[in-house]
């Protein structure tokens, strides 16, 4: 078993976590720590277990075995909703907004459910209003707009709970290239403006290495290597992680 990862300056920490779903082991005895405003991004082929580690850190699940630190307290056992009231929130590969309701209802109902003082109004969230192209779409039904502009609302119904730690599960899924630069924007106001910690599940490597100073690759139900993008992206081990895979691709481009 790998000594936990250094406590010191982690805001969210996974020590040793093991996932079995029966006899399915998806991953064992994997550590990854999250600093102060720091963008980790987890990468890994379909099905490595990267969005079981998102539900275990954002407490949706348990783990089989190990701890999850929020600023070197446990919260393992702490249910998804106390750990959102203590700043850890998560995203899904799917939209997620209210179905009935405009845009600017289901932004209202966002900051109303977290009790979250975020004015909709601050200007950062109404430049991320625009840049979405829903600052003039807050009449529109939000289930009438197209997928993206439904993905990039839901990303900011996530701000507006005032995240502390924020878990985001392929942010770029869905959306178009062009619109995958507002992926960009959008992390960088989370970390400016709320000082918030950023871990990032993502296929889209481009985004991955514009984002990341640091990535984690899952694997076969280990993390198989640690560090900056472009030193990792060219390990050996990594890169026949990906081979064969329908995932290939995604180094391929990157
Ligand atoms: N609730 C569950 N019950 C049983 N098995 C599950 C459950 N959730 C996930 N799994 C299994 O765990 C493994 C990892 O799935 P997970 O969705 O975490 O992978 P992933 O890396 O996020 O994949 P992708 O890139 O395709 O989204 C898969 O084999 C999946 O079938």
């Amino acid at each position: 078993m790998r000594d936990p990862a250094p406590s010191g300056s982690a805001v969210l920490q996974a020590d040793n976590v093991s996932k079995r779903f029966g006899g399915n082991t998806v991953f064992a005895d994997v550590s990854l720590s999250l600093g102060d405003k720091e963008i980790v991004g987890v990468i890994g082929p379909n099905g490595a277990g990267k969005t079981t580690l998102i539900n275990i850190l954002s407490g949706q699940l348990e783990p089989t075995a190990g701890r999850v630190r929020l600023r070197g307290g446990d919260v393992t056992g702490v249910s998804l909703a106390k750990r959102a009231k203590l700043g850890v929130v998560r995203t899904f590969q799917q939209t997620k907004t209210f179905k009935s309701g405009t845009v600017e209802e289901n932004l209202r109902r966002a900051q109303m459910f977290s009790g979250s003082n975020l004015r909709m109004d601050e200007p950062y969230v109404r430049a991320l209003l625009d840049r979405a192209g829903l600052l003039a779409r807050l009449d529109h039904l939000s289930d009438t707009l197209p997928y993206g502009m439904q993905k990039m609302l839901g990303l900011i119904m996530a701000i507006l709970t005032k995240p502390g730690v924020l878990l985001l599960d392929e942010p770029a899924a869905g959306l178009e290239r062009s619109e995958r630069f507002f992926i960009d924007d959008y992390v960088a106001a989370v970390v400016r403006e709320l000082g918030a910690s950023v871990l990032l599940v993502e296929h889209d490597m481009e985004l991955v290495k514009r984002l990341c100073p640091r990535i984690a690759v899952l694997d076969g139900g280990r993390l198989i290597a640690e560090g900056p993008p472009a030193e990792v992206l060219s390990r050996r081990d990594v890169i026949e992680a990906y081979l064969g895979t329908a995932d290939e691709e995604d180094l391929a481009d990157a």
